[in-house]
């Protein structure tokens, strides 16, 4: 169950199959959201410890090898027993996330069974990754081939480490491919505690590799490694430019992007305000708004605003901000002084350009990065709040008449990762979710994400999709063979 004293046994950088430390002996700390007091120290990498890894990997990736000359159903087995074990330590992994990253343990706890999900998807994928044939021209005959890109690099964010842990490892392991993978500097515990539960679940040496460190040391030599074939990344928009520079400055490497969002939710006044509210309550506050595709653009149509405002103020003055490990918590800190920050910022924009504050706006004590639950009210377009990637328990209220004014709205972003509609009108519901610019609409719900369908961002919210078989494609290269015969046949 919940314990915020739980074990760490692991803290080194995870090369072929074993536990080790930098080359350079160097560790950093990693700290305890709720307290901004070091938890403990982890080993540091830099990028000759990115060699090693590479080259762990590439050797697993050899065509005699163990992994490569293994059934396609035997990698699915290994990734059932992956999950297995994550089943068995689930409170151990979801105690190591809550510690790292602040957020509430049963939101951890959620976390490790959509992660466990994801897993038994995949498992599922491994020995049906088919190919095809195709009637040519001429006496040949033509196949269609789908084969492991190669060694794969993976660079991670802190908001579910353990989630896009398994966003990035289980179809990169369902198609064969081997890995090196970067966790955030922020939460690396329950990275390198999947990393021994890969062990045990039977991986071969080098498939799985795990190296701690900082974006622009060991994030940076994974992404300009010239042995990595293909880099998928989900953080910042920011980060994902330097890392398309760094594929297209090195070989050219696939590069697969998960970025940030500034995602609408549309209510409609023909919706059930109490529902509307609790919907659009969860879409920006869950996980303490550090969520891609929260909604962090509340659109309201007028006729209902002032009452919609009224309850979505309640509500998030009745949210439980504390210790991730009480019963009750639903909000625990920020990630880091850095998210802190980056928060107060905008609670100072907001009040210069004349968001209403209806509660919130500050700090939440003075101990660790918490943040009131914060809701404004009259925001228009302009406003930074509402422009602009926040990644806080902060809802931006806005007003709106027709459907064609608030598709325009909504679509006024350089995001586009997700939207929701809440209506009981099915043309609002349908041209609004056909007309949006987003890689993933909810209708009359938010935030479902399964493993069986893509997910990812028109525009600058990324490239490629993740989840269902478009995971899959991210990781093959497709190939045809065309074979000359005797006669045509
Ligand atoms: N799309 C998402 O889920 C996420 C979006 N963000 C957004 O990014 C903002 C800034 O957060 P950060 O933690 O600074 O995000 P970031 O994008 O810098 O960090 C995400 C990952 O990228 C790595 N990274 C950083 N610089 C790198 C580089 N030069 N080369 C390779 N890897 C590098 C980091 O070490 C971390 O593992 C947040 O406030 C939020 O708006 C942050 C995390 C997740
Ligand atoms: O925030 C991210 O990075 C995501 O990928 C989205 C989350 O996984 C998803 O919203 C969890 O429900």
């Amino acid at each position: 169950m919940a314990n915020p004293n739980q074990e760490i046994k692991y803290t080194k950088l995870f090369i072929n199959n074993q536990f080790v430390d930098s080359q350079s002996g160097k560790t950093f700390p990693t700290l305890n959201p709720a307290t901004g007091q070091k938890i403990v120290d982890v080993a540091e990498g830099d990028k000759a410890d990115v060699d090693l890894a590479v080259h762990a990997a590439k050797t697993a990736f050899a065509r005699s090898s163990q992994w490569r000359q293994m059934d396609a159903s035997a990698r699915g087995k290994l990734l059932h027993k992956l999950a297995d074990l994550m089943e068995r330590d689930i409170n151990v992994l979801a105690n190591l996330e809550s510690l790292d990253n602040g957020k509430a343990f049963g939101d951890s706890v959620f976390d490790m069974n959509c992660a466990i999900d994801t897993f038994r998807y995949y498992a599922g994928w491994a020995d049906k990754i088919h190919g095809s044939t195709v009637p040519s021209d001429g006496a040949v005959m033509t196949y269609i081939r789908k084969e492991p890109v190669g060694v794969v690099g993976q660079i991670i964010p802190w908001n579910y480490p353990v989630l896009m842990l398994t966003w990035k490892w289980a179809p990169a392991l369902a198609t064969g491919c081997t890995l090196v993978l970067k966790p955030a500097e922020q939460t690396p515990l329950s990275a390198l505690y999947m990393a021994a539960l890969s062990k045990e679940a039977g991986f071969p040496d080098g498939v799985i590799n795990v190296v701690n460190g900082y974006g622009p040391t060991v994030g940076a030599a994974i992404v300009n490694h010239a042995e990595i074939r293909k880099v998928a990344f989900t953080g910042s928009v920011e980060t994902g430019r330097l890392i398309t520079e760094g594929s297209s400055k090195s070989n050219l490497k696939r590069v697969s992007l998960e970025l940030g969002g500034k995602s609408p939710l549309v209510v409609f006044d023909d919706f059930d305000v109490d529902e509307a509210v609790e919907i659009a309550h969860n879409a920006i506050f869950a996980n303490h708004g550090q969520n891609c595709c929260a909604g962090s653009r509340t659109f309201v149509q007028e006729g209902i605003y002032d009452k919609f405002v009224a309850k979505a103020v309640e509500m998030a003055k009745a949210r439980k901000v504390g210790d991730a490990f009480a019963d009750g918590t639903q909000q625990g800190p920020q990630v880091d002084e850095e998210q802190l920050n980056k928060i107060l910022g905008f609670f100072e924009s907001a009040s210069k350009e004349g968001a209403k504050l209806q509660t919130g706006g500050k700090r939440h004590g003075n101990v660790g990065y918490f943040v009131e639950p914060t809701v404004y009210s009259d925001v228009t377009d302009e406003m930074r709040i509402a422009r602009e990637e926040i990644f806080g328990p902060v809802q931006s209220i806005l007003k709106f008449k027709t459907l064609d004014e608030v598709i325009e709205r909504a679509n006024r972003t350089e995001y586009g990762l997700a939207a929701g509609v809440l209506t009981n009108n099915l043309n609002n519901a349908l041209v609004f979710s056909n007309a949006v610019e987003a890689g993933s609409v909810w209708v009359n719900c938010y935030d479902y994400v399964m493993p069986t369908t893509p997910f990812g961002g028109f525009k600058q919210s990324g490239h490629g999709r993740e989840l269902g078989y478009d995971g899959i494609e991210l990781y093959t290269e497709t190939k045809t063979v065309t074979i000359k015969l005797p006669t045509k046949v």
